[in-house]
């Protein structure tokens, strides 16, 4: 077989060596490609290698006619929709590992260079001023280091700033405080590592939970004089909000590596002194180029070839039979997971799946793999798929658990996951109804029923007079109106559950409003 592979974004020569040697492979590099000119191409492609230039959109992927695999030489696929992808059955590949050691250097190297304004004080030079005064730094030796994100790259980070003898104070989703005290680290939440750090440094992927993450509330909480560093992601920094910051001298400096908008030619942010900034140079050295292009190229030759894939960001492929009898709970587990990592107040340490009547005897791998995917989004990102998911999982030291049990609660097919973190269970369970679709039929040990559909609202409250009614006005004051409401309790006067489906999405502060009130324990808003 003969296949046509694009390069769209420079790659390294090592990673093009990996195509040479293959049999059957045509290549193109074509690295300066106009939309328009990559769009004409792309009819005859099969595979397309890319960095982080060249967008992957959809009107690209449905013109797309013979591709089968694109390729990412680096860890971001915010410039490919995965989406698309996904539905026309191309497989997406990336090469997550291969630059984490620069990613890391490279955020060293601008702590450094923030902490003693190297960059400044060389442009100064450069212009003719011998100016001492104006340049003098701070020690990083015992300042905290907020690190918000502390996956492959932020543990690196953390690692090399202890060299520095720093103090770290790390915030993940999914860090323990075993891990933290593994790593030698301190942990908190999101606001105890803006008020504590002396300089904050972000490594999350950007998602919709993260977008803006750094913004003007967030500035206010940090103590005067932070620094920040960004080798993430333009966009968790709200840009408006830091330059405003930095003008009214809350924020002494910024080291940036990636913006809301790229490539740009004219930043307002640049105006500022305290602000210096790379091109997106994070993995830009020899070895980590070498690295993800010889990755990402292999991955594509087994592929092609009809091997398994090292890296894939979405879809694996399924046998025709098994897909068919599985695929409509796929929605529903994948419901049932984002629904309890909403309900978790804790890390997650356990899964555990329950599946009953006609559940127990199908294959269930794949159910299983869409409800962790429903679980680990929220933190993730939407690189997690039902091919990594469990991988993504156990990376986390989530243990997960797969039963089948006789226990159907009347239905003819109950789908059953609990959490479990070091103080609660948290259980969700949900249904197939033959010719209703897709319910959930309990959560905790409350009897419901609700489409996993739209924006929920899931209310833990006591079960005295005037709630309803309490939070009922609540609700009308924000102009959010009630679709459904049910109620189910433990004893008269004990813990009951309100869930309701609202016609909006709430927002943080409307949430926070409802969890004021005294009879309500825990308040979630989830839109499915
Ligand atoms: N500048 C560059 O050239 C460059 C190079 C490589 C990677 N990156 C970017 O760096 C980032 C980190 O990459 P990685 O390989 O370490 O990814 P990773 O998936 O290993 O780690 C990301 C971590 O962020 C955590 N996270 C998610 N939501 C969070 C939140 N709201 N608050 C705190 N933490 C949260 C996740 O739990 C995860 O542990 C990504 O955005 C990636 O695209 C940039
Ligand atoms: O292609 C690049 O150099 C950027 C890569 C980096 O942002 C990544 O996400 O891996």
């Amino acid at each position: 077989m003969a296949f046509n592979v694009l390069i769209s974004d420079p790659l390294s020569e090592e990673g093009i060596q990996v195509l040479n040697q293959q049999d059957g492979i045509h290549y193109e590099l074509a690295t300066d490609l106009t939309p328009e000119a990559l769009l004409k191409k792309i009819s005859k492609v099969d595979a397309l290698l890319v960095r982080s230039q060249t967008q992957v959109t959809r009107k690209l992927i449905e013109a797309a006619e013979n591709l089968k695999i694109i390729g990412r030489a680096g860890v971001g696929v915010d410039n490919i929709d995965l989406n698309a992808a996904t539905e026309r059955g191309i497989i997406v590949v990336n090469a997550p590992n291969g630059n984490t050691n620069s990613a890391a250097e490279h955020t060293m190297a601008m702590l450094m260079a923030l902490s003693r304004k190297i960059p400044q004080a060389y442009y100064s030079l450069k212009h003719q001023q011998w100016d001492r005064k104006k340049y003098v730094g701070v020690e990083l030796k015992n300042k905290t280091l907020g690190i918000i994100g502390l996956g492959r790259i932020g543990a690196e980070v953390a690692y090399r700033a202890k060299g520095q003898r720093m103090n770290i104070m790390a915030y993940d989703p999914f860090l323990t405080k075993e891990k933290a005290d593994h790593l030698g680290i301190g942990y908190g939440t999101v606001q105890d590592v803006l008020k504590e750090a002396d300089f904050i440094t972000l490594h999350t992927p950007l998602l919709k939970e993260t977008k803006h993450l750094l913004n003007e509330e967030a500035f206010e909480q940090m103590k005067p004089g932070v620094q920040i560093i960004n080798c993430a992601r333009g966009g968790i920094i709200d840009e408006a909000a830091l330059y405003e910051a930095i003008v009214s001298g809350k924020v002494a400096g910024a080291a940036l590596d990636v913006f809301e908008e790229e490539p740009f030619h004219d930043n307002k942010l640049l105006e500022l002194s305290e602000v210096f900034a790379t091109p997106h140079l994070g993995a830009s050295t020899v070895e980590a180029q070498e690295n993800v292009a010889v990755d990402v190229c292999q991955d594509v030759i087994r592929f092609l070839t009809g091997g398994i894939v090292q890296n894939p960001v979405n879809l694996p492929s399924v046998p025709k039979e098994v897909l068919n009898q599985i695929e409509p709970y796929f929605n529903l587990a994948e419901n049932l997971g984002t629904f309890l990592i909403h309900l978790a107040r804790e890390v997650i340490e356990e899964v555990n799946i329950y599946y009953s009547g006609e559940l127990a005897g199908v294959e269930t791998a794949p159910i299983t793999r869409n409800t962790i995917k429903g679980l680990l989004t929220r933190h993730l990102g939407e690189h997690v798929n039902d091919v990594n998911a469990l991988y993504l999982a156990e990376k986390r030291g989530i243990r997960i658990h797969e039963n089948k049990t006789s226990t159907t609660k009347g239905f003819t097919n109950l789908l059953t996951v609990e959490i479990v973190t070091k103080s609660e269970k948290r259980r969700v369970a949900g249904t197939l109804l033959n010719g209703l679709g897709p319910r959930i039929v309990m959560v905790d040990d409350y009897s419901v029923d609700v489409t996993p559909k739209g924006h929920i609202l899931i209310i833990h409250h006591r079960d005295i007079p005037g709630v309803i009614g309490k939070m009922g006005s609540l609700l009308a004051q924000y102009n959010i109106n009630i679709a459904t409401m049910q109620v189910d309790r433990a004893d008269v006067g004990g813990d009951a559950v309100m869930m309701l489906t609202v016609d909006k999405h709430l927002e943080t502060k409307e949430l926070e409003a409802l969890k004021q009130l005294d009879e309500i324990y825990q308040a979630t808003a989830i839109d499915l």
